[in-house]
């Protein structure tokens, strides 16, 4: 028995999935997969009710020949285990391989309980706020969630078709924004109906202003999460706009949320919107094409990623681990992007496998994209964050103690890379309170039976980020320098995250969001 319930058999992940295909994204066939000879996972215990404390997905806790058939993978007894205190190295961390399995191993130190008072998240929830989770749980519940209303509310058409929104006699009025009717400032909504009007709808259209309406396609959902669902819009030549070469509409990702008439919820949204907009330019962060409200309705539009994201990537192969050298493009990409995030001063604070997506749906080694600024903030350097954010099994133990800077995102970061290579979560529990006792313990291993193929200067590099101690910690522009990259990335490719970091070839970062239109 597991205490991980079939993440492979979600009936949740597996229709997003059919719709994800419908909506044109494609998971890549190459397989960047190594473990050939290795056992399928195995499905651990079918979905149960413990799903409502679960955290978005669960992850496989026993997998492959060898694995441990007791129910706590690692065993408690694992030997591999050694303390934060005694371990811990005396200066920056380098890149010292361990000298065996049996010396491999993580940190563990005396920290005490968590303090945040976070619940459970639903199947695809793990991503927000612990205290705006409880809200939702508890709306959910009594069956006023947002999403619900949201789905009410969409004028449609008929289901299984697809669902031109708005309808077309609105379309004009609605959609075709002014050359400055991106929404620069999410408004909250109003309840006087006139004043309600949208950015789009107040302001005056000339025609050389007017662009391209968008066509939302409701039923063509390729992501849900807890701040709405995001579907596939497009645009092209129906409009007597520009297409494609093929003569097709244009595809994009059109982030679908509910505007809400609270303060706080409205400036986590436009922080969302300042990021993408600082952000745009660098070749692994999710593109931003517009931003309009509706009818109380914000519209994120963005470049979709074709190849779906990693947690499927990982996910849906019935082997554990990616290559090495996989692991190493993936993840000086996402170094890249972070570095570059940092420069700015933005954190990301929700890092993990499901907000990484690939840009094409037919090669798998197409460049990733970062999605999903929900969570992120600018900070100030030197001043701490006390925001107890981010998805369980990926955030960090300061975060959960309060009191963390951007260096958490390298550890969210240390979490990937390790699941990326044995395809299993360093830190685990039954539910989310024993996920983040795991984390806040930091005790964890590199099991022989999920690390036999990998090389220890890969081991060595994922404990660079999961250092405890944030002093010790590889800053993401250090990580990039890691002998473990050099030596498993394409160095034409490793030079280009490396630029990347540094904001080299992107475009027209900082520039008005105007001048990024289509
Ligand atoms: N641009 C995109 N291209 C392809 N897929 C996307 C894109 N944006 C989002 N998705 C898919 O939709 C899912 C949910 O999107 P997103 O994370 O932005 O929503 P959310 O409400 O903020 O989610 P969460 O609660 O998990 O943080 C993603 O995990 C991804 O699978």
């Amino acid at each position: 028995m597991s205490h991980f319930p079939d993440w492979k058999n979600s009936t949740d992940r597996q229709q997003q999935q059919q719709s994800s295909m419908a909506a044109g994204v494609h998971y890549p066939q190459q397989q960047p997969y190594h473990h050939s000879n290795s056992a399928p996972v195995t499905a651990a215990s079918p979905m149960s009710g413990q799903v409502e404390v679960m955290s978005s997905h669960q992850y496989p806790q026993q997998r492959g020949v060898g694995a441990p058939q007791s129910a706590h993978y690692p065993p408690s007894s694992s030997p591999a285990h050694y303390s934060n205190g005694q371990h811990q190295p005396a200066g920056p961390p380098q890149a010292s391989p361990y000298g065996g399995a049996d010396q491999r191993g993580g940190y563990a130190n005396g920290v005490g309980g968590i303090n945040d008072g976070g619940g459970g998240r639903n199947h695809r929830s793990s991503g927000r706020e612990y205290e705006d989770e409880q809200r939702r749980r508890r709306s959910r519940s009594s069956g006023g969630g947002r999403g619900g209303q949201q789905q009410q509310q969409a004028p449609t058409s008929a289901p299984g078709r697809r669902g031109d929104y708005p309808p077309p006699d609105q379309q004009a009025s609605q959609f075709h924004y002014p050359a400055g009717g991106v929404a620069n400032n999410v408004t909250p909504p109003s309840t006087d109906a006139a004043s309600s009007s949208n950015l789009a709808q107040s302001s005056t259209l000339d025609a050389t202003q007017r662009r391209p309406a968008y066509l939302l396609h409701r039923d063509l959902v390729i992501g849900k999460g807890s701040y709405g669902q995001v579907c596939i819009a497009s645009r092209g030549e129906a409009e007597g706009h520009h297409s494609n070469k093929s003569g097709k509409r244009k595809k994009f990702a059109c982030k679908c949320v509910m505007l809400r008439n609270d303060p706080k919820y409205i400036a986590k949204l436009q922080e969302e919107v300042n990021v993408l907009r600082e952000l745009r330019g660098h070749d692994n962060v999710i593109r931003l094409f517009d931003v309009f409200c509706v009818d109380n309705e914000l519209f994120i539009i963005t470049e979709l990623g074709r190849g779906g994201d990693l947690f499927h990537l990982l996910t849906t192969h019935p082997k554990h681990g990616v290559t090495e050298a996989y692991a190493a493009k993936t993840v000086a990409e996402m170094l890249s992007a972070v570095s570059f995030l940092h420069s700015r001063h933005i954190c990301h604070r929700d890092l993990k496998l499901e907000n990484w997506v690939l840009e094409s749906g037919k090669d798998v080694w197409s460049p990733l994209k970062l999605i999903d600024f929900g969570l992120s903030t600018h900070y100030t350097p030197g001043h701490r964050l006390s925001r107890v954010v981010g998805s369980s099994y990926y955030v960090a133990p300061e975060v959960l103690k309060k009191s963390y800077t951007e260096a958490c995102d390298l550890w969210s970061l240390g979490v990937i890379v390790y699941m990326l290579l044995s395809g299993a979560p360093p830190f685990y529990g039954r539910n989310d309170e024993a996920i983040k006792a795991s984390i806040v313990q930091g005790a964890y291993t590199f099991p022989h039976e999920l690390f036999r193929d990998v090389s220890d200067d890969a081991m060595a590099f994922v404990a660079c980020l999961l250092s405890y101690s944030i002093e010790y910690r590889y800053t993401a522009e250090q990580a990039l320098t890691h002998p473990w990259l050099t030596a498993n990335c394409d160095p034409e490719q490793l030079q280009n995250c490396k630029d990347g970091a540094r904001g080299v070839g992107t475009d027209g970062v900082g520039a008005d969001v105007n001048a990024m239109q289509m």
